[in-house]
């Protein structure tokens, strides 16, 4: 039998976006009813098995000692990362479960009309139609279609934080953010990793000097980075994978796949709610984040944008300001995202790249320094941490900061201040100039500021 439900505002999926709008919308007085297809999911994916615990892992990598046993310590690791999990996803069920005007629903949703889903969990099956309707239905791992890519060894981003023991031989497909971070991690827990990377190099878009910073950072934690190597299958033979590439194989006891997500959006059947994607399965939006269909939007990672759970928030904004009669916010109002890639250091980045900077025309002055030469920045040194580059682009006219790449510690903090200035229109002399406590690695400014070329 089918139970029907209307409802006012319909948020499908547990994530940032799809929460955020769902808890603020029920906190005032509005009908949602929020549909999650996994239990493990409460919350979404930044919180069960993404952002959170994958930082957790890298902040307990970063404390192993040479000598602690590799295996056990992992254990230990994975036990205080699922603990830590378990707290965050019960407090965001009860993050929505307090709110009256907030109904959970488990299960699978499916379009089946218009603004109308049926939800099936078990035997169960629930038809909820809807007066507006916001997917945020995330994203999965995406398999790349590789021979031999569904192999025993071979793992993805959530199969790989759960591991029994320390890999004696990492190998990971790919060189983008999850790649690096992994590769990073890994290397600290105790494998010899190597990154295979398509390309001439790891972070293409990024200046030579900042990407040789990283390179040279990963290759003092043991990190092997194979260029120019397309992975054409990946061989098992019972014990060992073999990953085979069109440079050198790379024989090893785990594979990562690290080769980007797909849109979570093959289940939804989003034609028969009349909602268009692209040829990659995203939900195509405008930039109000509406969809081809009337009163349906699409937050967070589904609708093809940049794949940040600050996005998915900031998405829940611009569709929350339209539900709400507030108006005004765009997508393209969007200045100065500033993104973090958290190896050890981690590397933050905002804005313009010098290159990018110069290929505009712009005339620009640039700070770049390397991290232990520093000098009024004794924070590295305290935490002994000293690897790493802090650069920042500014314009040569106006005195605006253009960009910065910080590669050092505290790098995901020091960052926000960067994307602050250059939104508010604080110069570069300002942030040299200003006052900032000590020991911190934003003193960093006082000094590269104040050597520009
Ligand atoms: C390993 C890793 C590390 C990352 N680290 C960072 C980081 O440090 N910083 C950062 O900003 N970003 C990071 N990201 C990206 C970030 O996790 C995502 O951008 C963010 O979680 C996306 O949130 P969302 O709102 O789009 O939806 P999600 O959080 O993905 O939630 C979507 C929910 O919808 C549910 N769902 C899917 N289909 C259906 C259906 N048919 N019916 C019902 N429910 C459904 C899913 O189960 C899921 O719970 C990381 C990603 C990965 C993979
Ligand atoms: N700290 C963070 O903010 C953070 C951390 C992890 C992930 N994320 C987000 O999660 C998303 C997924 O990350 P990701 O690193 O998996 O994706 P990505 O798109 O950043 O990188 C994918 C990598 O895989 C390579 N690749 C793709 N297909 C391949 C193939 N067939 N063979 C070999 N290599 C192939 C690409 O060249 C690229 O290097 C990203 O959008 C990222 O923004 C963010």
């Amino acid at each position: 039998m089918t139970a029907r439900l209307q409802t006012d505002v319909l948020v499908l999926g547990w994530g940032k976006g799809g929460k955020t709008l769902a808890r603020s919308l029920g906190r005032s007085g509005r009908r949602v009813v929020l549909v999650e297809r996994d239990d493990a999911m409460l919350g979404g994916t930044c919180i069960n098995v993404a952002c959170v615990p994958t930082k957790a892992l890298v902040h307990q990598a970063e404390q192993r000692r040479p000598d602690d046993d590799a295996d056990a310590y992992l254990a230990r690791a994975i036990a205080t990362r699922d603990g830590l999990v378990e707290r965050l996803r019960e407090a965001n069920r009860q993050l929505l479960a307090t709110v009256d005007a907030v109904t959970l629903v488990r299960g699978e949703a499916r379009f089946v009309g218009e603004r109308a889903v049926r939800v099936t969990g078990g035997d169960e099956a629930l038809e909820i139609r809807a007066e507006h309707v916001v997917i945020g239905t995330g994203t999965v791992p995406r398999r790349p279609g590789i021979p031999g890519d569904d192999g025993p060894r071979t793992h993805d981003s959530t199969s790989l934080q759960a591991l029994e023991g320390v890999p004696a031989r990492l190998a990971i497909v790919g060189a983008g953010a999850v790649a690096l971070e992994f590769a990073s991690m890994f290397a600290r827990f105790g494998s010899a990793v190597t990154v295979i990377a398509r390309g001439p190099a790891i972070l293409p878009a990024e200046d030579d000097d900042v990407r040789e910073s990283v390179e040279a950072t990963l290759a003092d934690a043991g990190v092997r980075i194979l260029t120019r190597a397309e992975t054409e299958r990946i061989d098992d033979d019972g014990t060992v994978a073999t990953v085979v590439t069109s440079a050198d194989p790379v024989h090893a006891d785990a594979v990562l796949l690290a080769t980007g997500r797909s849109p979570a959006t093959a289940e939804l059947d989003l034609a028969a709610g009349g909602v268009d994607v692209d040829e990659r399965g995203f939900v195509v939006v405008d930039e109000l984040l509406r969809t081809s269909a009337e009163r349906v939007w699409a937050v967070g990672d589904v609708n093809g944008g940049q794949q940040l759970t600050p996005i998915s928030l900031d998405d829940h904004r611009i569709v929350a300001a339209q539900l709400t009669g507030a108006g005004g916010r765009r997508r393209d109002d969007r200045v100065a995202v500033p993104t973090t890639i958290f190896t050890t250091p981690p590397l933050a980045r905002v804005g313009l790249t010098e290159r990018e900077a110069r290929e505009r025309g712009i005339a620009v002055r640039v700070g770049a320094k390397a991290v232990a030469g520093i000098a009024a920045m004794p924070r590295p040194k305290a935490v002994g941490e000293t690897h790493g580059i802090v650069k920042l682009v500014v314009d040569a006219e106006t005195d605006l900061v253009l960009g910065a790449a910080l590669h050092c510690v505290d790098a995901q903090e020091v960052v926000n201040l960067v994307a602050l200035a250059m939104r508010a229109g604080a110069t570069a002399s300002d942030l040299r100039d200003g006052i900032w406590t000590h020991p911190s690695s934003t003193e960093a400014l006082n000094e590269v500021l104040a050597e520009l070329r």
